[in-house]
């Protein structure tokens, strides 16, 4: 089990700064935003290598612990033993992920209007977290 914080109260236009490290034989990771853990608004989930998946981002909603429709994302702009920074933000319409080099978009399926719940699994190593 990872990094998870609860009592969150991070409203539109407010973001999530995730700082870490990416480890250097990562299989994959996701960090985790919603109301908790079965209720997600994203799961932004990047594999290297796992499910049958190579170097993919993978985003999804969960709902009442059920997973939603999955989107592939185009670009991955990760790499083994990378340090990044993931900002996480969202309105009444999508949640953005943004990276250093990248910008993702990911549709508020649930209509969330805040976020109480992050978490941080798999291959990744949490340095900093920041809100702001
Ligand atoms: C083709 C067959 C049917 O279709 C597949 O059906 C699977 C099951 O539904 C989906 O997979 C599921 O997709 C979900 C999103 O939609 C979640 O990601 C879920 O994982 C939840 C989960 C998270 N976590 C913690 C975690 C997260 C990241 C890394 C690690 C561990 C590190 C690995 N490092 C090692 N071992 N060194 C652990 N555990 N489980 C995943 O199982 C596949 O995408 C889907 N594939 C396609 C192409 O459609």
């Amino acid at each position: 089990q990872g990094l998870v914080v609860t009592q969150l109260d991070v409203e539109p236009g407010e973001c999530i700064k995730v700082k870490g490290k990416i480890q250097s034989d990562a299989k994959g990771f996701a960090v985790n935003v919603g109301k908790d853990s079965n209720t997600l608004m994203l799961h932004f989930n990047p594999r290297f290598d796992c499910h049958g998946d190579v170097n993919t981002i993978v985003c999804n909603s969960k709902e009442d612990g059920m997973w939603g429709e999955e989107d592939r994302k185009a670009e991955f702009p990760f790499q083994h033993g990378d340090k990044t920074e993931i900002c996480i933000s969202f309105d009444e319409t999508e949640a953005t992920v943004k990276l250093p080099e990248a910008e993702f978009k990911f549709p508020n399926r649930l209509g969330m209007e805040k976020i109480e719940y992050l978490a941080v699994e798999g291959d990744f190593k949490v340095k900093a977290i920041k809100f702001s």
